[in-house]
């Protein structure tokens, strides 16, 4: 693709002649090919500019960076721009060309993936193709790719949206997290419409305020979506009143979500153990709602998904069926199994205060007996939340074990002895696989099982090595020992 081509994005008063060809886009000097343009950005942990030098000498053509970035002495090009992130986004976007017609984003803390995957079912059950991306990979047509990273990486999305759309997939629904959205790896993705669930506490360790952490999420509002398209918001969360009035400001299509919404209302919910059905009010008429998934929390995030979904061309009716069909995201409130005598156990991926309230809270009105959660927390992340979590643990459960999640880099026991100390009359049992079978050793007739945080990983990661371990795997292992 010639250099000229991104003359909008990248100023052309500078002493690059337009008439080359750009042979690469990235941000990591590790990953630069002949001809390829760097991205010096400003990281959490490095300054990309330190490496320009580096990006040159592998036969990068030129060097994107900031207006004050202190490049060193350099043999190539340097542009500079305002935000190099941005920048990054836009030609990224304009690199790989192509994107799936229709794409929607979610933001919120919670329940963004399941959303997510909501929202590409009931495409799908509309006969379009239709795309998943986000903490549990990418779902399309013939793909079912495992991921790391909630959004991906611009360069990394737009070459996996080019895929998406030449493989046909015309649908597309993401996640947009608050990296990504605060890193701009979303600003050159075209969204039809975008959604918002919810907001509590997370990743305080990368946002310094709240405020600064929903000013994150607004983005997806305020600065990327077009105006006039359909914002559709979750209306029975403390933050759902910001987030109306951000989008409105923005000129979009507000559509509210849920008890108070407008577009969507939730009318009456009848819980039983592993269904629910729901009255949803909707273009004038009352859907009788049968959605074989367990949690309050799981009919708050289907109706983000019907308002996507409706929002971008499905009609009420069918969007509705498709809820009927409507399968849980892997590691979301998921019945792994039950015990001889009935007691069930779940893994979900509660690992924030709101989460962990929400799962506890669902499983209460049919726990007859006792309600049983394993979790820990995850080490070099938000340390705040450790004593929240544990607090919230013991006041919503009946036996808490309290064990490890992912310890990184940090010492293990540090992090339980955190949790603890909000968390009296908590077991404490270090390793996962143990607490795992004590847990569901404890299991009585009428008692539930949560084990916590993990959600669809599929390892542990302690010190800089990741173990392989899937709660699942460990829950039904457990259940069969029980059975034996
Ligand atoms: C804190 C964070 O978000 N980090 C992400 C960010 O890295 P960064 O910009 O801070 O990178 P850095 O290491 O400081 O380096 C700065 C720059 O120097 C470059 N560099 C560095 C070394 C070198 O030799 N050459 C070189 O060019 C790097 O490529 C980078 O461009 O940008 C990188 C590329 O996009 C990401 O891979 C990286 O994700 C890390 C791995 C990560 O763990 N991110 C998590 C926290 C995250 O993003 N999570 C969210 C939310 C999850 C949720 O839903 O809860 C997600 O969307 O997944
Ligand atoms: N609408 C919701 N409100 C509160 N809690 C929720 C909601 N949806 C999901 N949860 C809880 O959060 C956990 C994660 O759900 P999900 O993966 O859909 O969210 P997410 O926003 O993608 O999270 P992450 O940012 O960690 O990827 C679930 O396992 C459940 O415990
Ligand atoms: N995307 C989240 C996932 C956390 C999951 C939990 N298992 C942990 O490791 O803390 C994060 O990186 O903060
Ligand atoms: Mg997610």
């Amino acid at each position: 693709m010639r250099f000229s081509e991104f003359a909008d994005v990248l100023p052309s008063e500078n002493s690059l002649s337009g008439a080359f060809d750009v042979a690469g886009v990235t941000s990591d000097s590790r990953h630069v090919a002949p001809g390829a343009l760097f991205f010096a950005v400003a990281g959490s942990k490095a300054d990309g500019a330190a490496y320009a030098a580096d990006a040159a000498r592998k036969g990068a053509a030129a060097i994107v960076a900031g207006l004050g970035a202190d490049l060193g002495p350099l043999t190539i090009p340097a542009i500079r721009v305002e935000d190099p992130r941005r920048a990054l986004a836009l030609v990224a976007a304009r690199f790989y060309g192509a994107q799936p017609a229709t794409m929607v984003a979610v933001t919120g803390t919670s329940g963004k993936t399941s959303v997510a995957s909501f929202t590409r079912q009931i495409w799908e059950y509309d006969g379009l193709a239709a795309a998943s991306i986000g903490t549990t990979g990418v779902v399309a047509p013939g793909r079912n790719d495992y991921g790391s990273l909630t959004t991906p990486d611009p360069v990394a999305l737009h070459k996996l949206l080019s895929e998406l759309a030449t493989s046909g997939v015309t649908h597309a629904a993401m996640e947009a997290s608050s990296h990504g959205l605060d890193q701009r790896r979303l600003d050159g993705v075209r969204l039809a419409a975008a959604g918002f669930t919810n907001l509590g506490r997370d990743h305080m360790d990368y946002h310094p305020t709240v405020e600064d952490y929903l000013n994150a999420k607004m983005r997806l509002f305020d600065t990327l979506l077009p105006k006039s398209a359909p914002a559709v918001i979750f209306a029975d969360d403390p933050y759902s009143t910001p987030a109306i009035k951000a989008a409105t400001a923005a000129g979009l299509d507000v559509r509210t979500v849920g008890r108070h919404g407008d577009f969507l209302q939730l009318k009456r919910v009848e819980h039983e153990r592993y269904r629910q059905r729901a009255e949803i009010a909707a273009g004038g008429e009352i859907f009788e709602v049968d959605l074989p998934l367990a949690g309050d929390f799981q009919i708050y995030n289907a109706l983000v998904a019907v308002g996507l979904a409706i929002s971008t061309g499905v009609p009420f009716a069918k969007a509705m069926k498709a809820l009927e069909k409507l399968k849980g995201a892997s590691g979301r409130l998921e019945l792994v199994g039950t015990t001889p005598t009935g007691a069930p156990a779940y893994v979900d991926y509660a690992h924030k205060p709101d989460a962990l309230e929400n799962v506890l809270s669902s499983v209460r009105p049919f726990t007859t007996g006792r309600i049983i959660v394993v979790f820990g927390c995850g080490g070099d992340r938000d340390r705040g939340k450790r004593p929240i979590m544990g607090e919230i643990a013991t006041r919503l459960a009946d036996v808490t074990i309290v064990t490890d999640d992912n310890p990184r880099s940090e010492v293990p026991a540090e992090i339980r002895a955190a949790i603890m100390a909000a968390a009296p009359g908590a077991i404490e049992i270090g390793d996962r696989r143990e607490a795992i079978h004590e847990a569901v050793s404890m299991l009585k007739a009428g008692d539930t099982l949560i084990v916590a945080g993990k959600g669809h990983e599929e390892g542990q990661t302690i010190g800089a090595e990741t173990f392989p371990f899937s709660d699942h795997d460990e829950v039904r292992k457990a259940l069969k020992e029980w059975s034996a």
